[in-house]
């Protein structure tokens, strides 16, 4: 059994009556590891994190967490805290009370005024969860699952409902927890929030693993993309696009940014001549990040082999 590892799943299958939620799924996460899961609606992502918060039994398949073997008990396994389908609280309590409840039913002095500033909620520490909004309870129930100090932490969609500074409180409590070397396993449907976060990312299509690896391997495959670029003058960097082996140059106008399809290697030459020529690079991104285009790629062609099977 391997220590090192948060997450070891070997073949992982779960039905809903004739549903097949999970096919046969693998999924390796490291200790101090923040790992994504992204799919399509249904793929299967909230019934893989239930299974790894003990809400639910596999009916095949086996499954290490934190280096022991998860049984059939109802139970979330040890070191795991998180939740699916939205954080439960109790709507008549503060922020505080919440916090100071969940403290008592486990017996233990928790830091709550430290957690609710770690997450961004000490103006609204007394106020009552059931006038919080979605992003509010969300942060809320992220402090709840911080109380136990958990090694493994998993999270549906905790992006739901943030706001600019409601991210950067749960992105920074994610980022120092998984420093600190607990693991963080999180659905999202944001491909900036997955890219902002994850080292490594794991796509799912009904129920199958498509992909699941580094962010780099996904941005690194022989995959063309259409890169913005917005220079200090655009007529001379249009011109030597068009002069650039292997740059295509994208019709339609974006104002004064120029749009070229291109593999990484042409893309790095046209940056290099347009410095050499003396063209100011000011902005250089792809229109359609990676993650997103190997996302609509890989789950796309598992949808056309599902209907080609039918
Ligand atoms: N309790 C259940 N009873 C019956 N079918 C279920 C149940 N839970 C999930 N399913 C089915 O299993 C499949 C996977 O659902 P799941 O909620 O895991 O997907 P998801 O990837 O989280 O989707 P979304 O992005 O919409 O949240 C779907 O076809 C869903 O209808």
């Amino acid at each position: 059994m391997d220590r090192r590892r948060a997450i070891r799943a070997r073949g992982i299958t779960k039905c809903f009556g004739e549903v097949v939620a999970l096919d046969g799924i693998d999924l390796d996460v490291a200790q101090g590891q923040i790992h994504g899961l992204v799919g399509p609606n249904g793929a299967g992502k909230t019934t893989l994190l239930g299974l790894l918060l003990g809400l639910a039994v596999a009916d095949r398949g086996r499954l290490e967490i934190l280096g022991t073997a998860v049984g059939r008990a109802l139970a979330a396994p040890d070191g795991v805290a998180g939740f699916v389908d939205g954080p439960g609280l109790y709507p008549s309590l503060t922020a505080r009370q919440n916090l100071a409840a969940l403290a008592a039913l486990r017996g233990q002095d928790a830091p709550i005024d430290e957690l609710l500033d770690q997450v961004g909620l000490t103006d609204v520490a007394d106020d009552r969860a059931n006038g919080f909004s979605l992003g509010m309870r969300q942060r809320l129930g992220l402090a709840a699952a911080l109380l136990t100090k958990p090694r493994l932490l998993v999270l549906d969609e905790p992006s739901n409902g943030l706001d600019p500074a409601g991210k950067k409180h749960v992105h920074g409590v994610l980022t120092r927890l998984a420093a600190q070397g607990a693991s963080v396993v999180l659905s999202s449907h944001r491909m900036d929030d997955l890219e902002a976060l994850c080292s490594e990312v794991t796509i799912l299509a009904t129920g199958r693993v498509v992909f699941s690896g580094p962010l780099s391997k996904l941005a690194a495959e022989n995959r063309e993309l259409d890169y913005r670029l917005l220079t200090s003058d655009p007529p001379a960097a249009r011109r030597l696009a068009g002069e650039t082996a292997g740059i295509g140059v994208v019709a339609g106008h974006d104002g004064d940014a120029l749009v070229v399809r291109a593999l990484v290697p042409a893309l790095d030459a046209l940056v290099v001549r347009l410095v050499q020529a003396g063209v100011a690079l000011r902005e250089l991104a792809p229109v359609v990040s990676p993650l997103e285009t190997a996302f609509l790629a890989l789950t796309e062609a598992q949808h056309t082999e599902q209907e080609d099977g039918e």
